[in-house]
């Protein structure tokens, strides 16, 4: 067992190596692309599946709410959380629409859908994606291993961030990574560095 448990960090660790190889760029420009939206008046649209779920919130508190310093609360809404919407829309619809109805709800041009799977196969942020893609909302993504069907629904103006490794668990280990460091990069181009 405690050799098992080693593992686990031994993988995350190389993990995160060979990611911080690949992603540092595609996560700069991820964090651009938001700063502009949010200096456009624009907002951030979250989701994602378990794990991925989390993610979303994780970044959308940071951003209501704060990173690492004191400033203004910016603007995103996690489609995750709202369980009454979540389950009527599942019920009355499919599951596979729980995320796409809120974004042709709340989605506006220049928004912006941070999407969060592992697989980059889950269909109801699929959907999200082809119904933000409707709105004309940018979108970025953040995958792993083959990037799945969202991959291929990446355009010229978006960002697909992909994790170099075919674990979903050491997948969302660096998905956390990128959402800190997407906080980063915003908090740093809208407010300065910090003292
Ligand atoms: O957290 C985990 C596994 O670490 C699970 O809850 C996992 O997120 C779920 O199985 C998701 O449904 C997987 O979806 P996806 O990452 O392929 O989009
Ligand atoms: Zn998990």
């Amino acid at each position: 067992m405690i050799e098992k448990i080693r593992n686990n960090f031994t993988e995350s660790i190389q993990t995160k190596i060979a990611a911080a190889d690949v992603l540092p760029e595609k996560i700069a420009q991820a964090g651009q692309m938001i700063v502009s939206t949010l200096l456009n008046g624009g907002k951030i649209l979250t989701c994602g599946n378990g794990g991925s779920a989390g993610d979303a919130q994780h970044f959308s508190a940071e951003m209501l709410n704060r990173y690492e310093r004191e400033r203004p609360p910016l603007p995103a809404i996690a489609l995750t959380t709202d369980t009454s919407t979540l389950t009527s829309i599942g019920n009355d619809y499919s599951f596979d629409e729980i995320f796409s109805k809120q974004v042709k709800a709340l989605g506006q041009p220049g928004d912006i859908l941070l999407a969060f799977s592992t697989s980059g196969n889950s269909q109801n942020v699929i959907q999200a994606m082809r119904a933000a893609l409707a709105k004309d909302m940018l979108i970025i993504s953040c995958t792993g291993k083959d990037g799945g069907e969202m991959a291929g629904l990446i355009g010229d103006n978006d960002v697909e961030i992909r994790v170099p490794s075919n674990s979903t668990a050491r997948i969302q280990e660096v998905h956390l990574v990128v959402i800190h460091s997407l906080c980063d990069v915003i908090d740093s181009t809208l407010f300065g560095e910090d003292k």
